[in-house]
């Protein structure tokens, strides 16, 4: 699991926004309201040419026909360009799907007493709490999180579905993967306006699959061009994104794009979301054949466990990568570098 701060956080007093809900508030306590700049802005309607890319997972199986060239391309382009797309036809068992819903739904709806038998620490993201919580005066997310390590059958059942994923290469250099479940809970929110579900990040895994509940409503969102787009559910789809450790291995061709989610007045949310990470003791850089004249190295080598360390703590100012990446000189010149965390 990873690792936890060896010193104690302050973070003052934090209600439970399930319990926060039950009272039918009709204002948003302050520390959860954002700051103008950051609160969402939810009446933007957009056209379908700003939905993420979808792959047919059964079209990219199909051998050398031209449906699979095709989808091979549209997968390199989600890579490079969108960093997020749903597999359709991904072949996990929906029953699987359908029983982790069930748990995760079942779970959140335990007393609170109960779900406090597994209590987040502050700085980290293990056990039941709130998400990203690293000081006394930053603003909280309106979700309570649940997350675990896990084991077969549900994340080999999520990880099987991505054939494309040549395994045997991420077991080489990963050691022994971890892999995490993340479970999200958004009640309604009488100002959803006002807050975030989740606060703007990029994943610190290497690829994260993302599963909507099953009535979900429009919740999730990515940054493309400066502007934040919906992710609409699709039945049955699968949702997926490429982590930062992916966009170091490829030297920044795969793209780890940050992501929130939003909060709806009436309606909760539910997602479910399993992680694939490098053991914390591997040390990462791009792949040297990404590497050339024209592709100069973006990523500084690092530890893992390391870049952990920071990612909590760094989610306030959005890019944990920023404390690997490698600066061209002409802007270090100008002193337009953001203070590394090192
Ligand atoms: O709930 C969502 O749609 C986003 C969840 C997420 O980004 C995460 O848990 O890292
Ligand atoms: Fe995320």
């Amino acid at each position: 699991m990873a690792p936890v701060p060896s010193f104690p956080i302050k973070v003052g007093h934090i209600d439970d926004v399930q319990e926060l809900n039950k009272a039918k508030p009709t204002t948003v306590p302050e520390r959860f309201v954002q700051d103008m700049a950051d609160r969402p802005k939810l009446t933007a309607n957009l056209s379908s040419s700003t939905d993420i890319p979808i792959i047919d997972l059964s079209k990219l199986m199909k051998g050398d026909t031209d449906e699979h060239f095709r989808e091979v391309m549209q997968l390199k382009t989600a890579c490079e360009e969108w960093g997020f797309f749903q597999v359709l036809n991904h072949g996990v068992d929906l029953n699987v799907l359908e029983n982790m819903e069930k748990l995760a739904k079942d779970f959140f709806m335990l007393p609170l007493h109960e779900k406090q038998k597994y209590p987040m620490a502050p700085g980290t993201v293990q056990g039941y709490g709130q998400a990203f919580v690293f000081s006394e005066n930053q603003k909280l997310d309106w979700c309570n999180m649940f997350a675990l390590g896990v084991e077969p059958p549900y994340s080999s059942a999520i990880y099987s579905s991505e054939p494309w994923i040549k395994m045997e290469i991420f077991d080489e250099m990963f050691g022994v993967a971890v892999q995490a479940v993340r479970m999200n809970y958004y009640p309604p929110c009488s100002s959803p306006d006002l807050v975030l579900g989740l606060s703007p990040h990029s994943d610190g895994s290497a690829l994260t699959v993302l599963q909507q509940g099953k009535d979900s409503t429009v919740g999730l969102q990515i940054l493309k061009n400066q502007t934040w787009l919906p992710v609409q559910p699709v039945p049955n789809a699968l949702v997926i994104n490429i982590g930062d450790t992916l966009e170091v291995l490829t030297n920044g061709k795969y793209k780890s794009v940050e992501h929130r989610a939003v909060t709806h007045k009436d309606k909760d949310r539910l997602s479910i979301v399993t992680f694939y990470a490098p053991s914390y003791d591997i040390e990462l850089s791009p792949m040297p054949e990404l590497v050339d004249e024209k592709n100069p190295c973006r990523y500084r080598r690092y530890n893992h466990g390391e870049y952990n360390k920071h990612y909590v703590p760094q989610v306030a100012r959005q890019r944990t990568l920023d404390f690997a990446k490698i600066h061209p000189v002409s802007q270090i010149n100008k002193g337009s570098i953001l203070d590394s965390p090192t």
